[in-house]
Parts: structure tokens; sequence; C-alpha cells
């Protein structure tokens, strides 16, 4: 049998399988999915089967055999090798590359060689011709005749040549196998003997010497539950090596037995029942149960307000999957995935949830990777890439806060894992929730467009399926959203307020304090710098690497580059001019937390931003601190603003709201609007009634103007307008091509090659430009023009843009341009990222 294998070379020239043949001793243990270490170049690579075949397509016996089988268990299931198959195509990225995306990271193995000696010199050492005093040598046979080659070159440097040596006369045999970063986890675990009547028997004969050993047995005889070694020893206040002796004594077994790393260990969550669902909720759920129940592939979008009681609609239509035997994925956005959110889920279903994010260790989401794929594991809540959860039977795929641009991979394989939900869904005859108070336009206009005759580019993840809209206006119990008030910031400096806060907001902050309530503070930082600059002569600090502002560290008073690291001391005087009048600029969270201590005397703020949420755990214990009433105020960015549900919080302030309003990407009206509902709705959730102050410098602009009144309706409206006048998604779909060169000259000239490719080859597949025909179906090849990042870590940036509607193969005339581009190694002289359905323009 043949397999054919994706070796792991993320490039264009090696992305297409290999042929390699299955040794007798691995027949029926290769599947479609497994991972493997094949010869490849001279080396040995790691890969996965794709494929299962008779017959090579090549001479066979020029087939070289696969070297290593490296999981017992394929890591990735057919329907996953399928889905990452469409992945690739749909991002243009290497097949490999949309693979690993779905393991994870303790499996990338690297290679190592190991070297043995060969049977014969073992046993005769004489035919070595090599000195037997060679020191290499002696410790060889000291590890039993094998070692790993990195660990004998690290304590022989200078024995390189006779070992190359002793590999050339094949005394030496290389073995080259990819070890996983990571283990299973394995501890010594001490278990009764077999037999306790024997032991009980001898017990009572031992010499009163052996007290501690016999202790140890005694303790075994009275607990029969296996116990750690080492936990044992603490226990009796003895060493290991004395239950060792009891064990050499027949008194007692150890065995090395494999610990699961549970993050959530030693935690009990409170069990919780289904809540009596509200009319809104059971109409919603009444939906979703029954299309779970027909187990026919659909797509929901499920448009309820904050506050509406989403969680528990998520919570009883999963129960509802379990019940038919099909397992459920839930996508939250990582900086949601807070304890409040896992508690939910882990309440309801105890310990059939795994959990998957980012701030678990390695080890840790290997384990839990492995609960689910070993079917001890029925519901899987994660971030993003929990989207491939190796589940055998999927039945429900929800996605919380689906406007959330984290869906978005930006690195390679650059995929929407809510377009990668559909598919994966329609794999397993699923069922897909999108919720959100503010979805996406996209998702929007694709569950109305069927009843509203939008035309729009029809393409997106809900409009395959033509997906439905599920409305839930109100919140819970009839408690109603919050009042927001806009303070427009210039009035409050024409009559001398020079402070961050307006009056409004301090007058809220105080009164919240003498009531004892709670309030969140939003520093919107999108597209915020805190930058140094020059009063005399406007001058400001720039990455000598990259074109981009400097920001300013307070901490350690020096300016750093966000994207290369670049670091340098706080300049004295300006380098420009030498003033002295420069300094930094820009409210950052630590001066709103410097200014509400100067204000409001005694007051207890939690800061949560980059700076203060890096170590493990720390987001964890700022919300349990806020939770417990331990402060007055939680002040941050981004990461206040979603999901959090506390009963005291009455007021949500928001510091700067138009900050993210310019940024030059045709989303900002949008994000800026759904950042400014999120947290507001964070007020008044529960008995106590809830207040928003929004302060800004564009009280009239219609993503203000609609948050304010709550009115999604109308932001929807007023922003579809933009979008169909500029030609933007939803009404047309893109791609993004960045090439990036430390030439300038080179990357422009690549550019302007690729635009051309790209425009022949659209003319002669008889696609026409938007301003050509209907409208209906074009393509428009815009640049090359400069990145709005022109320069990162001293490489210049250049960006094309396919912009196009319609079915007119953009993605795969991209990759035909780009092979032209190609030079004889396959690849194009300067680096270019392909971004299809681009999150971020910038
Ligand atoms: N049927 C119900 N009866 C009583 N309380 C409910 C019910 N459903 C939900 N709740 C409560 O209402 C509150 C808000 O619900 P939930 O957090 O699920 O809203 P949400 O729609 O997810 O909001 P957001 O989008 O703001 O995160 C929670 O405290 C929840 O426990
Ligand atoms: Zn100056
Ligand atoms: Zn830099």
């Amino acid at each position: 049998m043949i397999a054919r294998v994706i070796v792991d070379v993320p490039s264009r020239a090696t992305d297409r399988p290999f042929d390699y043949a299955i040794p007798d001793a691995m027949a029926g243990w290769v599947e479609v999915g497994s991972r493997v270490g094949v010869p490849f170049g001279g080396r040995v690579l790691q890969g996965f089967v794709v494929g299962i075949a008779p017959f090579a397509e090549v001479d066979a016996r020029k087939l070289k055999p696969v070297a290593e089988l490296l999981d017992h268990l394929p890591p990735l299931s057919p329907d996953l090798v399928e889905l990452g198959q469409w992945i690739a195509e749909k991002y243009c990225c290497p097949l490999t590359t949309a693979l690993q995306a779905m393991i994870p990271s303790a499996l990338k193995g690297k290679a190592d060689s190991v070297v043995r000696l060969s049977e014969d010199a073992a046993a005769e050492p004489d035919g070595l011709f090599v000195a037997e005093e060679e020191p290499w040598l002696r410790y060889l046979r000291q590890q039993g005749g094998e070692a790993r080659l990195a660990l004998l070159q690290e304590r022989f440097p200078e024995a390189a040549a006779s070992v190359k040596a002793a590999i050339g006369r094949g005394t030496l045999e290389e073995r080259v196998s990819i070890r996983d970063r990571l283990a299973v986890r394995k501890v010594l675990t001490v278990y009764p003997s077999e037999d306790a009547d024997a032991v009980r028997a001898e017990l009572a004969n031992a010499s009163a010497r052996a007290a501690k050993q016999r202790e140890a047995a005694q303790y075994m005889l009275e607990h029969a539950e296996p116990i750690p070694l080492a936990a044992l020893a603490q226990a009796l206040a003895t060493t290991t090596g004395t239950i060792r002796g009891a064990e050499a004594k027949g008194w007692l077994a150890i065995r090395e037995t494999e610990q699961r790393r549970d993050p959530y260990a030693g935690r009990g969550f409170g069990k919780t029942a289904p809540l009596r669902l509200t009319e809104g909720q059971q109409a919603v759920y009444d939906e979703l149960a029954k299309a779970v129940d027909d187990a026919s592939p659909r797509v929901f979008l499920l448009h309820g307000v904050t506050g509406s009681g989403k969680t528990e609609v998520y919570l009883q239509a999963i129960e509802r999957c379990l019940k038919d035997d099909r397992q459920a994925i839930v996508l939250v956005p990582e900086i949601a995935l807070t304890p409040q959110m896992v508690e939910r889920f882990k309440g309801r279903f105890g310990d059939a949830v795994a959990v998957l994010h980012s701030r678990l260790s390695s080890g840790e989401r290997y384990d839990e990777w492995r609960k689910i794929r070993e079917g001890r594991a029925e519901v899987a809540v994660g971030a993003r890439s929990a989207v491939f959860a190796p589940f055998k039977r999927i039945g429900l795929i929800i996605i919380d806060e689906e406007h959330e641009s984290s869906y978005k991979q930006e690195e390679s394989p650059k995929y929407h894992a809510r377009d990668v939900a559909v598919r994966r869904a329609n794999q397993h005859g699923a069922v897909v929730v999108l919720g959100s108070a503010t979805p996406s336009l996209e998702s929007f206009v694709a569950a109305t467009a069927s009843r509203g005759g939008l035309e729009t580019a029809g393409e997106g993840a809900a409009a395959k399926r033509g997906a439905s809209l599920l409305p839930m206006p109100d919140r819970v119990a009839g408690r109603p959203l919050p009042k927001v008030h806009v303070v427009d910031m210039r009035d409050e400096l024409k009559d001398g307020n020079r402070s961050m806060f307006s009056r409004q907001l301090h007058e809220g902050l105080l009164r919240r304090l003498e009531r004892g309530e709670q309030s969140v503070l939003l520093l919107n930082r999108r597209g915020y710098s805190t930058f140094v600059m020059c009063r005399s002569c406007g001058y400001t600090a720039q990455c000598p690497h990259c074109d981009i502002s400097l920001t300013y560290h307070q901490k350690s008073r020096a300016l750093r580059c966000h994207y290369c690291g670049h670091a340098e001391q706080e300049p004295k005087a300006c380098p420009s001019c030498e003033s002295e009048h420069i300094r930094f600029f820009g409210t950052g969270t630590q001066r709103v937390e410097e200014e509400l201590a100067k204000l409001f005397p005694g007051i207890r703020v939690i800061r949560m931003d980059v700076d203060t949420t890096t170590e493990k755990g720390s987001h964890e214990k700022w919300l349990t601190q806020f939770g417990n009433r331990e402060a007055d105020v939680l002040l941050g960015t981004q990461m206040v603003a979603k999901g959090l549900d506390f009963p005291y919080v009455t007021l949500v302030g928001v510091i700067a709201a138009d900050t993210s309003l310019h940024l030059p990407d045709f989303r900002a009206a949008e994000k800026t609007f759904q950042l400014l509902t999120q947290v507001a709705g964070r007020a008044g959730r529960h008995e106590l009634p809830g207040e928003v102050i929004v302060q800004t410098y564009n009280p009239e602009h219609y993503a203000i103007v609609s948050a304010r009144h709550h009115d999604y309706a109308s932001f929807v409206r007023e922003e579809l307008k933009h979008r169909r006048f500029m030609a933007y998604p939803p009404f047309c779909r893109l791609i993004l091509v960045t090439l990036s060169h430390e030439q300038l000259a080179l990357v422009i000239g690549e550019g302007e090659k690729l635009a051309g490719a790209l425009r022949d080859l659209a003319r002669a597949a008889g696609i026409r430009g938007s301003d050509e025909g209907d409208g209906s179906r074009f393509m428009d090849v815009l640049g090359p023009v400069a990145s709005p990042i022109p320069r990162m870590k001293d490489r210049y940036r250049f960006q094309c843009m396919l912009k196009y509607r319609g079915n007119v193969g953009a993605a795969d005339l991209l990759q035909q341009a780009i092979a032209q581009l190609a030079g004889t190694n396959g690849q194009p002289p300067v680096t270019m990222s392909v971004d299809v359905d681009p999150q971020m323009i910038l």
C-alpha cells in the first residue's frame, strides 16, 4: 500500500502529496490523518497522510518507505483532512499549514537524530575501527549503546570526525526520529499489593527496624486508592526511597501512570439546573431544537440584545444535542473566555466540558484536546481554533459574539472560524448558531437578504445555506437596557474643563462611590497610541526600522516599537530642534488610573490592559476581585467590554469613544458601534438599573447616535449605504496581498508585475471591472500601493487588493498570477502574504 503524504515544509514547491510505501509492519496502523516521519531530501520530515492508495503514481521501485509512525491514534480524522484541503484552497495557504493549525502545538515535533551501535559492533568491540578509549564510545556503551546525536555532539564536540567516520562505516547507525516537544506526563503511583492477606501476615512478623516501610504498607492496606509516590512520602513524612524499600519487599506496588493535566482541577463548579426560559428564549430554543433533531446542516443568526439571555439558550440547545448523542462546540472570543464564561458551561455539563484557550500551557491544552478525541468530553468551549475540536459526531456549533474580529486568524492559515464552522457543520449535518447583540454586517445581511431583497456578494458563511434570523430584542425579566448619555467633550473644553473626565462622568463616579456600587471604565485604545511629540516643532519619535510611532512606556521610561521590539531611552531634548518641550502625549490606562486617584482619594481601581494581564491567571484574579467587590472601578481596554456579568455594575463610562472612528479601515464605524454597544451592555444587567456615559468629539456620528439609542437597525441602514456607495463588503469581497522585501524597488516592481498578471488573467477569463457591465460579477485589481505601515522590520511593504463579486475564482486567479512571478525555485522573489476576507486592513 501507498501513503500519500504532505510534508511539513510550508512552501509552494512542496505543497502536494508525495508517495511513500507503507512497510508491512505499519500496514493497518497508517490511516488518513496519521502523522508520519518520511525521508525527504536527505532528511526525515514530519508529514500527514492525506490518502492511502493501492498503487503509486511513480515507479514503485523508486518509492521510499515511511520511516515511522508518530502516533498510534491518528491526530486527524479524514473529515478534518478534507476540511484542511478546503481551508488551503480558500485561504491560499499550503495544506500543511492548514493541517498543522488543527492539532495542539505539543504535537508539533522536531526531528531528532539518534545513533546506536550496530549489532555487530556491540558484540565485537574489536570490529570497531575506533580506539576503545574514545570517551564518546565509552559513554555510548554506558547508555546501553544508544544516544541522541545532539547530546553526543554537545558532550564531545571534538569527536565529530570519529563519530562521522563510524557512521560512514556502518558501525554506528543513525536513526532519525521525530520527538514530540511534549509527551504525556507520567507520575509514579503507589498501589496496594494484590495479595493483602500475605502482606498483613508479613507485617505481623516483620522486624521493628523497618518501621517507616511498615507504615507505608499499612497505609496502603487501609487506603485502597492509588496515591502518587511523592504524595505518600509527604503524608508519612518519609522519603520515596523508604517506600521503594517497601515495594522491594512486595508490600506495595509502584507503577508509572499517566497524569492528566486538568487546568480546572480542584475547582468545584456548582451544578446549575436549566432556567425556565422566557417567552423570547423559548421561541428561539424551539427553532434550534427542531433543527438539531433534524440533523441537517443549518445556520442561524441569533440577534439578542445584551443581557437577553443568549447563554441560557446555548446551554439548553447543547443539552438537546447531547441527548441525541452528538457533541457540541462553543466558540468564544479569546478575550471573553473568562472564568465566568467557563463556569457557566462547567456548571451545567461538569466534566464533559473541555476548555481550549491560549492561556493554558501547551501541556494542558494537549490533555484537553485528548479528552475530546478519546471521547471523555462532549462539549468543547474555546477560542477560534476549537472549531477543529476532534469530535466524531458534531450536532451543534455555537459562535458567541460572532462579530468579533478575533475569529479571523491573522497568521497563516488566515482562516475565519465562522466560515470554517459552517463548512464543518456541513460535513457533520450540524447546526451553526451565530450569536451577537451586534452582528457583523456580513452575517446580518446574509440572514436577511432572502427577505429584504438585498443583493450582496452573497458568498459569506451564513449566505451559503441561507441563514435564518432569530431575534431576541428584550432583556430577561423585562429589565431595561441602560440609558446612554453622550457628552460632547468640545463643550467641556469650552467651559474650561481640561480633565479627561467630563463633569457628568465625574459626578456619576462620585455617586457610585457613595452608594457602594461599581463602575466599568473603558479606554478605547484601538488606533490610539501613547507617543512622544515635540511641542515646539511637532517632531514625533519614530521607529528606525518600521514606519510607525514609538510607544512610550512609563514604567521603564523607554520608547518601544510594537512591531519589532526596538527600544530606546526617552529623549531629554528634541532630536530635531533641541527644544526641551518634548513629552509624551496620549491617555494610557496608567494615566487614567493616576487621574482617578487624584480626583477620588481612596478609590479602589483594578486596571486591566496588556501590561497587567500578561501573567498566567491574572485575568481571572482581577475579575474575581472585582466580582467580590474589592474594587470600585474596573478600568481597562477592550477586554472589559465583553461578556462580563456583574450585578453591582451600574455605571459604564467610555473615556474616548471616537479614537477608533477615524482609522483607515472601512469597518471603523462598525467596530466603534459594536464596542460601544457591548460595553454599554455591562451596566444594569440585574436588579439595579444601569447608566452609560460616552465621551466623544463626534456626538453626531451615526455610530455614536445609534449606540446611544440601542438602535442596531438604524446603524445597519446607514452603514450599508456607505458600504454600497464605496463598494465594500458585504457588497463585494476582498483579497489583500502584501508584498515585502528589504529592497524598495523590488517590492514595487513585483507589485506592478502581480497587478499586471492579475489584470491579464481576468481579461482572458472574460471577467470585467466594476465600471463595466451590470456590476453583478466583476473583479477590480487595486494597487500596488504602499501598505498603511509602509515599512516593518526594515522591510518595505506594498499591497494589492482584489475586489470582486460573483463567482470569478479570484483565489485561483491569484495563485496563477503568483506562480507566474515565481522563479526557478518555485518562490516569487519577494515575500507575498495573502489574506482572503481580511479583517484588518491595516
Ligand atoms: N430564563 C431566565 N430566567 C432568569 N434569568 C435568566 C434567564 N436567562 C438568562 N438569565 C440571566 O440573565 C443574565 C443575562 O444573561 P446572559 O449573560 O446569558 O445574556 P447574553 O445575552 O449572553 O448577554 P451578553 O450579550 O451581554 O453577554 C444572566 O445573569 C443570566 O443568568
Ligand atoms: Zn522639536
Ligand atoms: Zn520597529
